[in-house]
């Protein structure tokens, strides 16, 4: 008797450490991998931040189509094949159309934490119960499962990374599993499939870009970097975050894993095991927060938060989000977005942003700090948007939480220390490197004034072909203006009630505990 069994692959774009496939295969005559491609993410136009957040920007989907043929290529050299497939109208259907066709028995599928996923899933996981048909959907993009985690501290997320570390143990071990075949694909009928489509054909092409993220898809290149990280067994050990400099653009101060963390062409299981692995070789190693390891911890504590709390995702509603009056104004927006704020060191960063799809994390911080509390006061829901749609590696629970972090709605409280748009990138780059890459019409402005160019006199803006408010904007505020005025409304909404800390006590006493621990600290 045939025994067909599908694995859906969404995010976890990986052969190695997979529970999904590994079960799918087991007692199974035939396996369907599929991809379906869900028109949620896909939107050419780049001008569509107001269509909903969750809009790809072109090196995502770049990156997506890169993880997909790879993939593809991987199944193929053990016999089977990915399978594409329209997600109209959208997946879940799809998904609960092909597992009566194809007389499915198994479906399996990596757990999805976020709210889209959750809802989606849930569409499925019925239609399959109903039809007797056995659903396994196993945590594996996590190294913990967010829901125990929360389970053993209460019910509650825990809303410190100390306590989320103290609570959650050893993660468990990666699979161990390689495969030298795969049970063959079986007969599709008349399901329409895709080829693995064209950034083209997917209707981006009108889109006009010098230069693109220098950074390919897939599991085999994810490998390949991780490996490359690994060799370096000092640097693993010696690995200390925030030190290192984001401005250091042609060789980054970190692992650049994240967007194969996002898109799970690299499982974290397995990275947090090579890192144990060279802790173990090195004997003397940097420790959580700042150790790469302690990275890994980040994401999962950004994770299990945003797994907790309902409304995590927007400031209405969210009982751990401060409740602050940030202003509207579409202009300035658009020229933090567009990088024409006149601050080149911010510039700089969103053209990273735009070209590349990744930016350190520092950099990350500065224009997120710019955006919000430190000069422009603008709701960090739009940052984050920008952030979601651009990215590469751009992860609900993640940008979600540290735009939550970043503009002291949530976690961090300290909103008086402000980045300076000027001093913080000089401190790394004093010849303004990283500004004469990312914004050439500032290439030939001398070193004294990269940084702050309309003080340069018009005799040397003329000299370097760069006129201020003509070739390139007048600073958008005066930062020492703007920002006064920032901690000003801030220590305001500070004073009224209207976060998770007045409404929760828990959370309260945590956190106050926290804040006081640094104080003495
Ligand atoms: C406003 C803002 C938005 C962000 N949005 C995202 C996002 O959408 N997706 C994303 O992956 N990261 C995001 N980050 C976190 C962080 O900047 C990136 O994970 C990191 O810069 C990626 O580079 P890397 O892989 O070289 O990191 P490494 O330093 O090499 O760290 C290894 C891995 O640890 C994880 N990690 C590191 N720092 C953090 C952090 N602060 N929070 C959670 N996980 C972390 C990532 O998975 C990363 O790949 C954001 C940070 C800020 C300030």
């Amino acid at each position: 008797m045939e025994s067909n069994a599908v694995v859906w692959f969404r995010k976890g774009l990986r052969i190695h450490d997979n529970p999904a496939l590994d079960y799918a295969c087991r007692g199974s005559s035939h396996i369907f991998p599929v991809f379906v491609l869900d028109p949620r993410y896909l939107h050419p136009d780049p001008s569509a931040f107001s269509l909903g957040s969750a809009r790809a920007g072109l090196n995502r989907i770049r990156f997506l189509l890169d993880c997909l043929l790879d993939l593809d290529s991987s199944l193929r050299n053990l016999g089977s094949r990915l399978l594409v497939l329209r997600g109209h109208p959208e997946p879940a259907s799809v998904i609960c159309r092909i597992l009566k066709d194809w007389n499915i028995r198994k479906v399996c599928y990596e757990f999805d934490t976020e709210p889209y996923g959750q809802a989606r899933d849930r569409q499925v996981t019925d239609f399959a119960r109903q039809l007797g048909i056995e659903v396994f959907s196993p945590v594996s993009h996590t190294l913990f499962d967010p829901a125990e985690v929360i389970k053993k501290n209460g019910g509650r997320p825990p809303l410190t990374y100390q306590s989320f570390v103290a609570l959650a143990g050893k993660p468990p071990d990666p699979l161990a599993k390689t495969y030298s075949e795969l049970p063959p694909v079986g007969n599709v009928g008349k399901v329409e499939l895709l080829n693995i489509p064209t950034i083209e054909e997917l209707g981006y092409r009108d889109i006009e870009q010098e230069e693109f993220s220098p950074f390919g898809g897939g599991e085999s290149e994810a490998l390949r970097r991780l490996n490359e990280v690994l060799k370096d067994k000092e640097w693993v050990a010696n690995f200390e975050k925030p030190k290192g400099d984001p401005s250091a653009f042609w060789k980054p101060a970190t692992t650049v894993l994240s967007p194969y963390l996002k898109f799970g062409c690299l499982s974290s299981r397995y990275f947090y095991h090579c890192l144990h692995s060279v802790y173990l070789t090195v004997g003397k190693h940097t420790s959580p927060p700042v150790s790469l390891v302690g990275q890994l911890l980040w994401r999962e504590f950004f994770y299990t938060v945003a797994f907790g709390t309902p409304n995590f995702d927007q400031m209405r509603g969210n009982k751990i989000c401060k409740q602050i009056p940030w202003k509207d104004d579409d202009k300035l927006l658009v020229a933090w977005r567009e990088g024409r704020t006149g601050y080149p060191w911010i510039d700089a960063i969103m053209i990273q942003l735009k070209k590349w799809g990744w930016m350190h994390h520092l950099a990350r911080h500065s224009v997120a700090c710019f955006l919000t509390r430190g000069d422009l006061f603008i709701h960090w829901e739009k940052g984050r948007d920008v952030f979601e749609r651009l990215l590469i590696d751009s992860d609900w629970a993640i940008n979600n939480g540290n735009w939550l972090w970043l503009s002291c709605s949530a976690f961090f409280y300290q909103y008086h220390r402000i980045y300076s748009p000027i001093s913080f990138g000089r401190k790394y780059d004093p010849d303004g490197k990283y500004i004469r890459h990312f914004l050439p019409v500032l290439k030939d402005m001398p070193n004294e004034y990269i940084y702050e160019p309309w003080t340069a006199p018009l005799s040397i803006q003329k000299k370097a072909n760069c006129i201020i408010g003509k070739d390139y904007p007048r600073p958008v505020v005066v930062h020492d203006r703007a920002s006064k005025e920032c901690r000003k409304k801030m220590g305001e909404a500070y004073a009224k009630v209207g976060s998770a800390e007045e409404e929760d006590d828990t959370a309260a006493s945590e956190s106050t505990t926290m804040q006081k621990r640094k104080r003495r600290t």
